[in-house]
């Protein structure tokens, strides 16, 4: 895999790694928000809406309770039979009528069971006794009940169907100055209107509902759940609160935080809160207990519609473009400043190893790949360097083995292959300018007897020394070679046949005269052919060596020429 490709699934693999752990932890950290900030807006919620049902109802409770101890009730109600009494306490009855917000109110004296009534359209005056309450009717046993619980204060939500209303009942027992129960008084609030003003409530996502003491739902915005009568009802049967959830764990958990708040009734404004599902959907409740009114509160909120996720949404979206920007930029850093130098590094690294020092600017970039490349740079200048010197150095020593390979090393002058070589050359040179040379072939004269005498050494300074003569007796331009043994062949160009036999002379005289001042005289024999142009080597060779032949066969120290045209021998 390429390097680049590799840094990029790396870093792709790093951000996806960090994503889903973003991700998981968004996910956790929003729920965790939601919670605390849900738990909070519902304690607040729980307060707000326990203060509006407080409110509405502390003046009435009052009221109530004002209109349960007043003397004219009180003494009417020990003696129920008395006109005078009667017409004093519904004078009282009527003052509080005017005071109640829903301009009714009722009395039920204990003794008699009677069952005063009037309303805001004043609808009974002078008619405010009822009916007669009796304990066989079970439409009247909240009556008996609330008088045997002996609980001053009540609410109670209730259709009255003698009157054929239904309210939320405020009842308060009426006691004699010896604490004697003598009746209840108290006033009922339109169910419908307190209800719109309390629990429906135009909040979306937000449900608010009332339960008693035992969880039997007392004001909810759906009637059908409303537990009617409570007072009465024996366990079991009642409407609870659990009722709105679907969940076992969920009832048990609503029905767990009204335990714990009546535990805790004393401590003021303690919410309890956890999250439950009500029609499928998660909500998150919270609790409070009223103790004036010995209610509880419950808050439902909607999460989904008081916080939706997607509200977060831009919040992912803003760290999906960071991740992709860093990604991005993440990707340019590791173009710009690793990979593209490393590559080009590559192919320099390749382009050396393949004998090419012709490097085109790399990237350095101020890291350590910049400081590498730099010192791969110098390290190629060097090995160029080097390799320069190498190659001519080389190049200098096979020049001199090739030169060396051409030269006699005894005599110094060219070899058999050096003069083959020269005469190649000299007979292209003659068929391209129409100009013929000379080629003297020679040897020395009885030199096995010189060798025998005098011994190998001497025969070797003897072939030097001729050698010497023959380069003295030459032109410069002439070319001399020992073609092996004692026998020498001489190149001469430019040359004609005149020529030819002047110099193939004059070496004859030089040697014999040279040696004799040595006290070693030596003769040569020499063969001379003047080649024509067309001429090939071997045609050139065997001339030349037939020259010779004649002149050693004449008698020795001769020069023999031969021409195309004739043959000349030339006795010394
Ligand atoms: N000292 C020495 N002798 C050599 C060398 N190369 C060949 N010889 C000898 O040279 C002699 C050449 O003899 P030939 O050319 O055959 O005969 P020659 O004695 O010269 O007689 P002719 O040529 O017939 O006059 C031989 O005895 C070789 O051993 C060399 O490099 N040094």
């Amino acid at each position: 895999m390429r390097l680049k490709t590799r840094f990029l699934s790396i870093a792709a693999g790093l951000i996806i790694i960090a994503a889903c752990a973003s991700w998981l932890a968004y996910r956790e950290l929003s729920a965790d928000l939601i919670e605390r900030w849900g738990q909070q807006v519902a304690e607040i919620q729980v307060r707000y809406d326990s203060a509006r049902l407080l409110q509405s109802l502390e003046r009435e409770i009052g009221l109530a309770r004002q209109m349960a101890s007043s003397t004219a009730l009180i003494n009417w109600a020990k003696e129920p039979d008395s006109k005078a009494l009667e017409a004093n306490a519904i004078h009282e009855m009527e003052s509080f009528r005017d005071n109640f917000r829903d301009n009714s109110y009722f009395v039920a004296l204990r003794e008699s069971g009677r069952y005063y009534f009037n309303n805001e359209k004043d609808e009974y005056a002078d008619q405010q006794f009822r009916y007669v309450l009796s304990p066989d009717e079970p439409n009247d046993a909240w009556f008996y009940q609330l008088i045997e619980e002996g609980r001053d204060f009540h609410l109670n939500v209730n259709p009255d169907t003698e009157l054929g209303v239904t309210k939320l009942w405020i009842d308060v027992l009426m006691r004699g100055p010896d604490n004697q129960i003598v009746g209840m008084v108290g006033t009922g609030m339109n169910l419908d209107r307190f209800l719109q003003d309390i629990v429906d409530i135009n909040q979306e996502g937000i449900t608010t509902l009332f339960v008693d003491y035992n969880g039997a739902i007392q004001l909810y915005r759906d009637r059908n759940y409303i537990d009617f009568a409570s007072v009465i009802k024996p366990e079991g049967q009642k409407n609870t609160v659990d009722l709105l959830f679907e969940a076992p764990e969920d009832k048990q958990k609503i029905l767990g935080m009204l335990q714990l708040l009546k535990k805790s009734s004393g401590t003021a404004g303690h919410v309890e809160s956890g999250f439950v599902t009500v029609e499928g959907r998660q909500h998150l409740a919270g609790v409070a207990y009223l103790p004036a009114i010995g209610w509880f509160e419950i808050t439902l909120l909607d999460l989904n519609t008081l916080l939706p996720k997607s509200y977060l949404w831009p919040l992912v979206a803003v760290f999906l473009a960071s991740l992709l920007i860093t990604l991005m930029v993440f990707h340019l850093i590791i173009q710009s400043r690793i990979v593209k130098p490393i590559v080009g590094l590559e192919e320099a690294v390749e382009k050396v190893r393949s004998g090419s020092f012709i490097l085109h600017r790399l990237d350095k970039p101020d890291n350590e790949i910049g400081r590498l490349v730099d010192h791969f740079e110098k390290m190629t200048e060097s090995l160029r360097d080097s390799t320069r010197q190498l190659e001519n150095k080389v190049a200098q020593r096979t020049d001199e083995l090739n030169r060396l390979a051409r030269i006699d090393p005894l005599t110094g002058l060219k070899n058999r292959r050096g003069i083959d070589e020269a005469l190649d050359d000299e007979i292209q040179r003659s068929a391209r300018s129409g100009n013929g040379f000379g080629l003297i072939w020679l040897d020395i004269d009885h030199f096995k007897s010189i060798n025998d005498q005098l011994g190998h050494q001497a025969g070797d300074e003897i072939l030097c020394r001729v050698a010497l003569w023959l380069k003295a007796s030459l032109r410069p331009y002439d070319c001399p070679g020992r073609w092996g043994g004692d026998e020498f062949v001489i190149l001469l160009s430019p040359c004609d046949p005149t020529t030819l036999k002047q110099i193939a002379r004059r070496i004859r005289e030089s040697v014999e005269v040279e040696s004799r001042k040595t006290g070693t005289p030596v003769t040569i024999s020499v063969g001379g052919y003047f080649s024509e142009p067309g001429d090939n080597t071997d045609r050139v060779l065997r001339n030349a060596d037939q020259a010779l032949y004649r002149a050693k066969k004449e008698g020795r120290n001769r020069v023999c020429i031969n021409t195309p045209e004739d043959t000349e021998i030339n006795p010394a």
